[in-house]
């Protein structure tokens, strides 16, 4: 070849191979980007026990804010109850309707108190490293998604420092929240929702009559006062910019059924009721006395199952 189509050559491949590699880069897109109302309700309809409340403000709070081509802020939900009880697994279910890559996405970010914010010492060096994380990832996509684990372990106050962006701003520093999500999970408050749970139980009355006022209250209280809570006195709940605190209740042995079975579904393994149930059985419940409510949620059922088929 003489120079000149080398040059063409080499210049086309190039160009194609930027194409290429940009069509399937995730971007900031509608094509990357698209929420599935459809598909979110059919996920909680099927895919998630016990969970009348959350399933029901979740959906109707992502739809409403998903479908506002102009929000007045971010969106901000507070997740709150007992282990295993599925605020994990309702952050995933949101992202993959939202995200075509799902938690994959480069847009959703997921912190751990545990793991990104361990030293209390240095609470000052973590605010403004959280300041700068999510202000550097919405600058890159308003869409972003932001997920904070284990809120219950985080210093007090450290949370405050992202509070102007989950605010009525317009703009701050030219960056727009308006179209984030942020998701808090903790199991603050489990306790005053178990307690509610229980005492419906007793009562003889069913798990579905149980609604959001009968648990708000409390729950936002007492996430407010507890001083092991990461929203200890936080300004974000008395200047209410939570938008909803979203109750998990503790779940059942029908739950753990329903979760076993679900579990061997997406194994590709014929749903066995019968395996379902001896998974359930060896299960830890409380109270002691009456044995309602699954000490560990669903969580421990995909390694039980590895056991049991
Ligand atoms: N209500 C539920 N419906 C269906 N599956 C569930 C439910 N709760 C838990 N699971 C299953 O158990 C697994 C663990 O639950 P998940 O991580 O969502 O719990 P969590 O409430 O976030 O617990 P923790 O407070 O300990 O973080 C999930 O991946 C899911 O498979």
């Amino acid at each position: 070849f003489d120079p000149i189509t080398t040059t063409v050559v080499v210049g086309i491949g190039a160009t194609l191979g930027r194409t290429i590699y940009n069509y399937f880069r995730e971007s900031c897109d509608s094509k990357w980007i698209a929420f599935n109302a459809t598909g979110l309700r059919n996920d909680l309809d099927t895919k998630l026990f016990g969970q009348h409340i959350a399933s029901r403000i979740i959906l109707k709070a992502v739809s409403g804010f998903m479908s506002n081509e102009n929000p007045k802020k971010p969106l901000v939900l507070s997740l709150h109850g007992w282990t295993g009880t599925g605020k994990n697994f309702v952050s995933k279910l949101i992202a993959e309707n939202i995200y075509k890559e799902g938690m994959d996405s480069s847009f959703v970010h997921v912190f751990t108190s545990t793991l990104h914010f361990p030293h209390q010492s240095q609470k000052a060096t973590y605010k403004s490293q959280l300041q700068q994380w999510i202000k550097g990832n919405v600058t890159n996509c308003e869409r972003s998604m932001f997920i904070f684990d284990e809120m219950d372990k985080m210093h007090p106050g450290l949370i405050d420092s992202i509070k102007p962006y989950l605010d009525y701003y317009d703009k701050l520093d030219g960056v727009s929240y308006r179209k984030s999500i942020f998701i808090f999970l903790s199991n603050a408050g489990g306790e005053s929702i178990i307690q509610t749970v229980l005492d419906f139980w007793k009562q003889g009355r069913d798990r579905e009559e149980i609604e959001l006022k009968d648990l708000e209250t409390s729950l936002s209280l007492s996430v407010f006062n507890n001083n092991q809570s990461g929203f200890y006195r936080t300004n974000l709940i008395d200047k209410n910019l939570v938008d909803f605190f979203v109750p998990f209740l503790p779940l059942e042995y029908r739950h753990v059924v329903q979760c076993a079975m679900a579990e061997m579904k997406a194994r590709d393994i014929k749903p066995d009721q019968d395996v379902a149930d001896r998974v359930a059985r060896d299960l830890v419940y409380f109270p002691k006395s009456e044995r309602v409510f699954s000490v560990k949620g669903c969580k421990t059922i995909e390694s039980k199952l590895d056991y049991y088929t």
